[in-house]
């Protein structure tokens, strides 16, 4: 296999993650609807392209965040089905990871769109 079929091959398997997140996870729909939501209303006003860079950066950080928090889970689940502190720990601080780009998302969305409201 040549180097370029097996980095199409790769890219396949990345592409097969993202469907397989989709599939999967409730929280990854949800974000889907909210990320179409945002791109509409970015467009409906017009954004300049600074705002448009900073909202596709939360966006990009809550889908990355939630995806690497869904994955910890997973191989936590995985590796320890039991009840265990150490588990805990890694579950509750990936889920905080989330939250802290839930939260910026948030506030970069507020500051780009209040004034257009
Ligand atoms: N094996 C375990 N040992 C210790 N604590 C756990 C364990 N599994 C889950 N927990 C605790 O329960 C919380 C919820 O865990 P869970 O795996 O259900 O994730 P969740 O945040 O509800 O995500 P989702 O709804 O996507 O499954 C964790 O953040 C952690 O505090």
């Amino acid at each position: 296999m040549s180097y370029l079929q097996q980095r199409i091959r790769s890219f396949g398997f990345a592409i097969a993650g993202i469907i397989a997140f989709l599939r999967s996870e409730p929280h990854a729909r949800i974000h889907a609807v909210a990320t179409a939501i945002v791109i509409a209303a970015g467009c409906w006003y017009r954004l300049p392209g600074s705002q448009w860079i900073a909202l596709l950066l939360v966006i990009g950080l809550v889908w990355v965040t939630e995806m690497f928090n869904t994955v910890i889970e997973k191989i936590m689940d995985h590796l320890s089905p039991e009840y265990h502190p150490a588990v805990k720990w890694i579950k509750d601080v990936a889920a905080g990871a989330v939250l802290v780009a839930a939260v910026i998302a948030l506030i970069t969305g507020c500051i780009i769109f209040i004034p257009y409201l």
